[in-house]
C-alpha cells in the first residue's frame, strides 16, 4: 500500500510531469477515475451537487461533473471559496460552460437549494492535499449543511476538515461515506480518526509512481 504525504504527492506528480505527462492530464485522470467508479455504482443517470473550493481538489470535481453530464447526469456546481480558481480548476470550469445538465449555483443560494432539491450524490472537492490550518467559517457552515443532507456523500482525496498529513479532524469535517483518493493513500487514511470520517476509501490510479 502506497502512503504519501502532501509533499511526497507533489514530488511524485512532478516526476510524472517530468516523464512526459502534464498536471492537466493528472487532473483529468483523477476526475476520470472517480467518475468511472461512481458510474459503475450508479449506472442510471442521477443528480449530483459538486461543491468546489478554489484549488485543484475542486478541479477534480469539475472534471467529474463534465464526465457525469456526458452520461446524462444533472450536476449543480457551487464554489464556496469565491470565483478566483487555480489555473487548472479554471480551465475545467470553462469546459462546463453551456453544457447540458450543468448549472452553477451561488454559494449564498446553497442552503435554500439543499432545502428544496434532493441530490443523489454530494461530491465534495473543497480542500485536498493543499489544506492547512483551520476551516474557514464559510466552509464549516457548508460542511454542516452537507452533512445534514440526504444523498451519497463522496469526498475527493480526503474529506474537507481532515488534514491528510496529520490526521487532525475539525469538528465540522465533511462526513463522507465514500472517499476517492488519488495516486496513493494519505497518512490520515490509515489513522483511526481519519478513517472514521472517510467511509469506504478507494485509491485510484492517476498515472504517478
Ligand atoms: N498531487 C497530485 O498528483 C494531484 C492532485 N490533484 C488534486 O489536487 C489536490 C490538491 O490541490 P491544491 O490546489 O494543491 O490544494 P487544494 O485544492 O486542497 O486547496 C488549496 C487552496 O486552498 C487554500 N487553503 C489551504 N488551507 C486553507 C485554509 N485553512 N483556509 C483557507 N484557504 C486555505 C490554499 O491557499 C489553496 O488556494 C489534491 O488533493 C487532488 O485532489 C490533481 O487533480 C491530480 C494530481
Ligand atoms: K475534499
Amino acid at each position: 500500500m502506497k502512503v504519501y504525504t502532501a509533499a511526497q504527492m507533489r514530488a511524485h506528480e512532478q516526476m510524472a510531469v517530468d516523464a512526459g505527462t502534464s498536471f492537466e492530464q493528472l487532473m483529468e485522470n483523477a476526475g476520470g477515475a472517480a467518475a468511472a467508479d461512481l458510474l459503475r455504482r450508479h449506472p442510471e443517470p442521477a443528480r449530483a451537487l459538486v461543491v468546489c473550493g478554489k484549488g485543484n481538489n475542486g478541479g477534480d470535481g469539475l472534471v467529474m461533473a463534465r464526465l457525469l453530464q456526458a452520461e446524462g447526469w444533472r450536476c449543480d456546481v457551487v464554489f464556496v471559496l469565491g470565483s478566483e480558481l487555480s489555473p487548472l480548476a479554471e480551465t475545467n470550469r470553462r469546459r462546463l460552460l453551456n453544457l447540458a445538465g450543468i448549472s452553477f449555483i451561488g454559494a449564498q443560494a446553497l442552503p435554500g437549494q439543499l432545502a428544496q432539491q434532493r441530490y443523489d450524490v454530494l461530491i465534495e472537492g473543497i480542500f485536498g492535499t493543499g489544506f492547512a490550518g483551520r476551516l474557514p467559517a464559510a466552509v464549516a457552515d457548508c460542511c454542516r449543511l452537507l452533512n445534514a443532507s440526504d444523498g451519497l456523500k463522496v469526498a475527493l482525496d480526503m474529506p474537507t476538515g481532515l488534514n491528510g498529513d496529520t490526521g487532525d479532524v475539525d469538528a465540522d469535517v465533511f462526513r463522507a461515506e465514500l472517499t476517492y483518493t488519488f495516486g496513493a493513500y494519505k497518512p490520515a487514511h490509515i489513522m483511526d480518526a481519519g478513517r472514521a470520517v472517510c467511509g469506504e476509501i478507494v485509491c485510484l490510479d492517476i498515472g504517478i509512481q
